[in-house]
C-alpha cells in the first residue's frame, strides 16, 4: 500500500509560488512595465496622443492575467495542466508499446493482492482511496492544523493510499499491472466529493462523523468543517500515464525514473510544468468509452476492410461473421502463424472450423474479437459443381463492372435509335420520289 497523505498534505502547504512562471521572466517583465509606462505617458503628455498609454495598458492588462492564470493553477496543485495534459496525449496500444515507452493506458481497473476501503464511507475494493478534513480558517475557532491560513477552508487533515492493480487497455484487451503500490509517486487527478459540511447555523456532528474525528484522535468540538472523499474502484475505467517495463512477459506500468514536462499547454495558456511521478485519473468521458462501451459499440467492417489487412503487422481473420485481429496471436498460435496469415484476406469460418478447434481455443478467440461484419458488403457466393466434383466459388467482383452495365443499357438504346433514324430516311426517301 502507497501512502500519498503527506505528499497532499506538502501539496496543500506549498503556498502561495510564482512558480511555474521563472523568475527572470519577472525581473525582465517589471522593469519593461514600468519604462512602457513613462514612455506612453510622456507621448499623452507631450504629443497629445492616447493611443499608445491604451494599447500599452491592453497589453499589460493581457500579460499579467496569462500570468496570474498560470500562478493560479499552480496554487491549485496543476490541476488543470496535467488533466490538460492526460487529455492531449495520445492513447497508447499496449502490444505495439515498447520498453521504456512513456504510455497512456485507459482500462479497467481490478485490484491484485491488495485491495483498499475508504475510511468514511467504507467502500471496499478500491485501487486508490482519498479522504480529506477540511476545516475554515476563522478567528475564535480552535484549529487542528496551526500552518492554516484565515477565511479559506485549509486541508486539517489527510488519508490518500493507491495500490498495485491491474489494467485492462481497452485498445488491444491486454492486462498489465500499475505499479502505484508502496514507493511509487502517484499524481491522482481524482476529484472528491463532499460528503459533510457543517455551516455556521448547523454545527452538530452525526455520530458517524463524531466517531470518524474521534478515531483519528481529531477535535470534535463544533467548528466549520468540510469532510470530503473520493476512490477508484475495481471496475471503473481509469487512465494511467507512466512508464512501460516487460518483465518476464508479464507488462508493467512504473513510475517514469526522470520527470517529464507537459510542455506549453496553448490550448489552455498554460506554461510547461514538471511531472515527477505516474499519473492517475479518469477518462475524458467524450473521448474514452469505457469497455462495456466498446463491447456494445464494436466496430462494424466493411468485408473490403477485413480482405485487405492480413499480414503480419495487421491480421483480421473473419470467422462466423465476427471479426479478429489476430496480429498479436500470431507468435503464439500453436497451429503456427503461416495458416492464420493463409486464412487472412477471405473467410476463414471453412477453414477454422475444418481443424476442429477446442473449447479453449474458442475462449481464446473471445479476446481478440474486435467487431462484426456488415453482412450487406460480403460478395455472395454462388457455389456449383465442376465436372470432376469440387467445388469451385465464385464472388460478385466477377459480375460485370460499372462500364458494363452502362453499356448492356446503352446498346440497346443506340441500336433502337439507328433503327428509328433508318425508317425516318426510308420514308423522307419515298416521300421525296
Ligand atoms: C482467432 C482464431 C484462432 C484461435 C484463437 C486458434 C487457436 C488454436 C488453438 C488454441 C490451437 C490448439 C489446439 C486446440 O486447442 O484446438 C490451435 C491449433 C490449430 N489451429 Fe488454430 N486458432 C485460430 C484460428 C485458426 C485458423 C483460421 C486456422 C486455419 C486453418 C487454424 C489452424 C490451426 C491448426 C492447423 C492447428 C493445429 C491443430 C493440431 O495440430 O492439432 N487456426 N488453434
Amino acid at each position: 500500500m502507497n501512502d500519498l497523505s503527506n505528499a497532499a498534505v506538502k501539496e496543500q502547504q506549498s503556498g502561495f509560488s510564482c512558480k511555474p512562471i521563472p523568475s527572470l521572466a519577472l525581473y525582465i517583465l517589471l522593469p519593461l512595465f514600468f519604462i512602457g509606462l513613462s514612455v506612453s505617458i510622456f507621448i499623452l503628455v507631450v504629443v497629445h496622443n492616447a493611443a499608445f498609454l491604451l494599447s500599452f495598458l491592453l497589453l499589460s492588462a493581457l500579460v499579467t492575467s496569462f500570468l496570474a492564470w498560470n500562478a493560479l493553477n499552480w496554487r491549485h496543485h496543476n490541476k488543470a495542466a496535467f488533466t490538460c495534459f492526460l487529455n492531449s496525449f495520445p492513447d497508447s496500444d499496449l502490444r505495439l508499446a515498447r520498453e521504456g515507452q512513456l504510455v497512456k493506458i485507459t482500462g479497467v481497473a481490478s485490484c491484485g493482492s491488495l485491495s483498499l476501503e475508504t475510511s468514511y464511507e467504507r467502500v471496499g475494493r478500491c485501487i486508490y482511496t482519498s479522504t480529506l478534513l477540511y476545516e475554515y480558517g476563522q478567528f475564535g475557532l480552535k484549529p487542528v492544523d496551526v500552518n492554516r491560513s484565515w477565511f479559506q477552508w485549509n486541508l486539517a487533515y489527510c488519508e490518500r493510499f493507491s495500490t498495485d492493480f491491474y489494467i485492462t487497455d481497452q485498445k488491444s484487451g491486454v492486462r498489465a499491472v500499475v505499479k502505484a503500490g508502496s514507493g511509487c509517486e502517484v499524481i491522482p487527478l481524482i476529484i472528491e466529493s463532499k460528503l459533510v459540511t457543517t455551516t455556521k447555523q448547523c454545527k452538530s456532528l452525526s455520530p458517524h462523523f463524531s466517531n470518524w474525528l474521534k478515531d483519528r484522535n481529531l477535535s470534535a468540538e463544533a467548528r466549520l468543517l468540510r469532510l470530503e472523499e473520493g476512490y477508484l474502484q475495481e471496475g471503473s475505467t481509469v487512465t494511467v500515464i507512466g512508464m512501460l517495463h516487460k518483465s518476464n512477459d508479464i507488462l508493467m506500468i512504473v513510475q517514469p525514473p526522470e520527470i517529464i514536462s507537459t510542455g506549453c499547454l496553448w490550448q489552455r495558456l498554460l506554461l510547461p510544468v514538471d511531472i515527477d511521478g505516474m499519473i492517475l485519473g479518469i477518462p475524458d468521458k467524450g473521448s474514452n468509452p469505457t469497455l462495456e462501451e466498446m463491447a456494445s459499440k464494436q466496430k462494424v467492417f466493411s468485408f473490403e476492410e477485413v480482405i485487405k489487412r492480413k499480414d503480419r503487422t495487421d491480421c483480421l481473420l473473419l470467422i462466423d461473421g465476427k471479426v479478429y485481429d489476430v496480429t498479436p496471436f500470431l507468435e503464439d498460435h500453436p497451429g503456427g502463424d503461416e495458416v492464420l496469415l493463409a486464412a487472412a484476406g477471405k473467410d476463414a469460418t471453412d477453414d477454422f472450423e475444418d481443424v476442429g478447434h477446442s473449447f479453449d481455443a474458442r475462449a481464446i478467440m473471445e479476446k481478440y474479437l474486435v467487431g462484426e461484419i456488415d453482412s450487406s458488403t460480403v460478395p455472395v457466393v454462388k457455389k456449383f459443381k465442376q465436372q470432376q466434383g469440387s467445388t469451385v466459388t465464385s464472388y460478385k467482383g466477377d459480375e460485370p463492372s460499372l462500364l458494363i452495365k452502362i453499356l448492356q443499357f446503352l446498346v440497346p438504346l443506340l441500336i433502337l435509335g439507328f433503327a428509328f433514324g433508318l425508317q425516318y430516311l426510308g420514308k423522307k426517301e419515298k416521300a421525296e420520289d
